[in-house]
């Protein structure tokens, strides 16, 4: 019962979270580029509990929308109209920019943020080539500013905790690694940005992108090739009878790593019913298979809400030890420095990272541009792979 109130009491306050007591610190002020639906959960909320951050101006191509956004959450600075993103990029009060615009838009206004002397937090996946994603980081180097690719959940204790298992060699060496982030039909709906190939959709951008980016985490390692990929397309309901899709629907790859590790990762954005009406649970979790036994992480991507880390280790006289943790707060893990809560969410934990890193302190947690520029790249690969090519290479020259 007490483990349900739990729950209950930690999700309730992950989404509505206490407000912060501001602090002699110069707060850093945000401005979002698009009234885009994710901005309240990964900077709006966690930003409202962050003494050191505020969301001080929102655009949107559309001035009534943006408005109606601005008031909806308490955004005092409002841009709107066709030149509402640069008018926000050009305002001297903003310190840093949130780019949640769709993925075939991360290179230009990431460029255009950077050129106006912005800190920029980019959301996944970084852009639609490696090319653009080097090129965004060279120019944030040549600025001095900060640039970082929205991986929330690698700075939450859950997945820091299954590393921290796998690398004391507890487990042995490392066969093989499954990711899987994968979503029943019907909660993406058709006319998403993820459905559109000019805007860079598709499942291995979307949701492969953390498959991808999680396995090279837990292996410490980037691949040495694309063993096999294949994909579903996805299909408008209007498409004619001879429709080619170029977005895909679901990816599964198979990849090497060094040291003879095989590791496998599926997304898909939309599991058809079982037998037509009965929708599939999510799939969300990572499987390491070492020599001495397994690792899973369930929920991986979202753990605040639950998760559970199920460690099964062979005792040398063919049983298996099983054994579950659970991780919300770095305190678990002796780190008390961190001041967490276990309602922090990943983004509550990214945005204490990237204010950190703003301020010129250590950041838990931080991910670089070899990491940023690795994943694309292996994405590219798995499209080049499955035959569906890399997404559109943005028009924009800086
Ligand atoms: N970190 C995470 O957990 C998540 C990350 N994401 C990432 O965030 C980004 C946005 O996702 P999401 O918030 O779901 O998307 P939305 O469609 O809600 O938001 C995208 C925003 O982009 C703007 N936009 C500008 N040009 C276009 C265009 N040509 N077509 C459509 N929109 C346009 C729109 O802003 P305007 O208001 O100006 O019209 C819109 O608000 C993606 O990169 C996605 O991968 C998404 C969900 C979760
Ligand atoms: O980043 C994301 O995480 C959660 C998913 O549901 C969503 O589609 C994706 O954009």
């Amino acid at each position: 019962m007490a483990s349900v109130l739990g729950l209950v009491k930690r999700i309730y306050t992950a989404f509505h979270p206490p407000a912060s007591i501001s602090t002699e610190s110069q707060p850093i002020k945000f401005g979002i580029l698009g009234a885009a639906a994710i901005a309240p959960p990964a900077l709006i909320g966690p930003a409202s509990n962050h003494p050191e951050a505020i969301v001080y101006a929102v655009a949107a191509r559309d001035e009534g929308r943006a408005t109606a956004y601005a008031k909806k959450h308490g955004i005092p600075k409002v841009y709107g109209g066709a030149n509402g993103y640069q008018e926000l990029l050009n305002d001297p009060e903003v310190d840093a920019i949130y780019n949640p615009l769709p993925n075939g838009l991360h290179y230009e206004w990431t460029m255009k943020a950077l050129a106006a002397g912005k800190h920029v937090l980019l959301e996944k996946p970084s852009a639609d080539t490696a090319e653009e994603t080097r090129l965004m980081f060279e120019l944030a180097e040549r600025k001095g500013l900060v640039l970082l690719e929205a991986f929330h959940y690698r700075f939450h204790p859950a997945i820091q905790r299954v590393k921290v298992i796998i690398d004391s060699g507890e487990l042995g060496a490392i066969k093989s690694i499954e990711t899987n982030l994968a979503i029943p039909k019907g909660l993406i709906k058709d006319g998403d940005i993820r459905y559109d190939y000019s805007l860079g959709g598709g499942a291995l951008m979307d949701m492969g992108c953390y498959t991808l980016n999680c396995i090279r985490y837990l292996s410490g390692s980037n691949p040495v090739e694309v063993l096999s990929a294949s994909y579903e397309g996805y299909k408008p309901p209007s498409a004619p009878l001879d429709f080619t899709p170029n977005v895909d629907r679901r990816t599964t790859a198979t990849l090497s790593l060094p040291n003879n590790v095989i590791a496998t990762l599926t997304c898909d954005l939309g599991i058809p019913y079982r037998y037509g009406i009965i929708p599939n649970m999510p799939q969300i979790n990572a499987i390491v298979r070492c020599e001495g036994g397994d690792i899973e992480l369930f929920n991986f991507v979202m753990p605040t809400l639950y998760h559970s880390i199920t460690v099964q280790s062979k005792d040398g006289t063919g049983g298996v030890k099983t054994r579950t943790e659970k991780v919300y707060k770095f305190a678990e893990l002796q780190e008390p420095d961190m001041n967490d809560e276990e309602w922090w969410t990943t983004y509550r934990y990214q945005l204490e990272a990237f204010i950190n890193k703003l301020k010129d302190r250590k950041p838990q947690t931080w991910l670089d541009k070899e990491d940023s520029v690795a994943n694309i790249e292996w994405i590219e690969k798995i499209y080049a792979k499955g035959g569906l090519g890399s997404r559109p290479k943005s028009t924009y020259v800086p």
